[in-house]
């Protein structure tokens, strides 16, 4: 059996143009699997169903992607973190081809697609009725199935010429940037050279210990390891408990600095994951 890599579907996701861009840039054919959930791509890589998946992380305009970073943190899932893949996210308000954007009075589409439109819903279709889909496809699916003119989803280009939608409104997120970073998980880690890669991981600070992160914080800065991403998330078991992301520029296969202050840093915390080294990608 080829190799399968699952991502969040169905086909038209911007999740299934960054599984095409990974899989040019491995230059590889692989089986492709669209799943409903976020959840259930990690959950398939976890248990062996499939071997890759991909999952959104962090975008410019909203941050990061909770669903993702809990369920990678989460002592139950070990996989890992093995490349990056940005997508540049372009969306539009997309309806049945008889519809008219003065007669739209509902808008389905993935929340994060929602967010990244606020201030054009405002302005332009305040009184409409928001619902949620699972993808940015699966809402524009809707759209096609349920025919109803009423109806408008924000999704890709893409997913307009695949499910016969018409676009009522081009480029309508409010950020002209908007960017959102894929990742690819494996069971495997992958186990890479270059020492400019990224290291992610993720810890939470002994208990009522004044200055922890501080302290943490020292190990990285100590040795000149540069930090680019720090993000706390509740720990979700005790109010105002947090857990901290981080990313820094380093590898702990090739450089000893590294691998001491990941020691460091894995032995002054309660708890400590390794996300994933990989590739930076420009
Ligand atoms: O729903 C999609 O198409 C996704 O891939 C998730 C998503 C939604 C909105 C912006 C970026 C990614």
């Amino acid at each position: 059996m080829s190799e399968q890599i699952a991502y969040l579907g169905p086909k038209g996701t911007y999740c299934g143009q960054a599984v095409e861009k990974y899989l040019r840039r491995l230059g590889k054919k692989m089986e492709t699997v669209p799943l409903n959930t976020i959840t259930e791509v990690i959950h398939s890589v976890n248990t062996h169903k499939y071997k890759y998946g991909i999952v959104p992380l962090e975008n410019t305009i909203e941050g990061s992607v909770s669903a993702t970073l809990d369920k990678l943190a989460h002592k139950r899932n070990s996989l890992y973190i093995i490349s990056e893949i940005d997508i540049s996210v372009k969306h539009q308000l997309l309806a049945l081809p008889q519809a008219r954007l003065g007669e739209i009075k509902e808008i389905i589409s993935h929340t994060q697609a929602l967010e990244q439109c606020r201030d054009f819903l405002f302005r332009k279709l305040p009184n409409a009725k928001i619902l949620l889909a699972k993808s940015t496809a699966q809402a524009v699916l809707n759209v096609k199935e349920k025919k109803q003119p009423g109806r408008a989803a924000i999704g890709s280009r893409e997913a307009a010429r695949k499910y016969g939608l018409k676009i009522l409104v081009r480029d309508i997120a409010d950020y002209k940037d908007n960017v959102t970073r894929f990742v690819a998980l494996s069971k495997e880690k992958a186990i890479i050279q270059d020492k400019d890669a990224i290291t992610a991981f993720v810890f939470s600070c002994k208990k009522d210990k004044p200055g922890g992160l501080y302290e943490i914080l020292g190990f990285l800065a100590k040795d000149k390891i540069n930090m680019t991403k720090i993000e706390s998330r509740p720990s979700k078991v005790v109010m105002g408990d947090y857990i901290f992301f981080i990313d820094i520029v380093g590898n702990h296969y090739v450089q000893a600095k590294v691998a001491q202050a990941l020691r460091n840093i894995e032995k002054h915390s309660d708890y400590f994951k390794l996300l994933g080294v990989y590739q930076r990608k420009k």
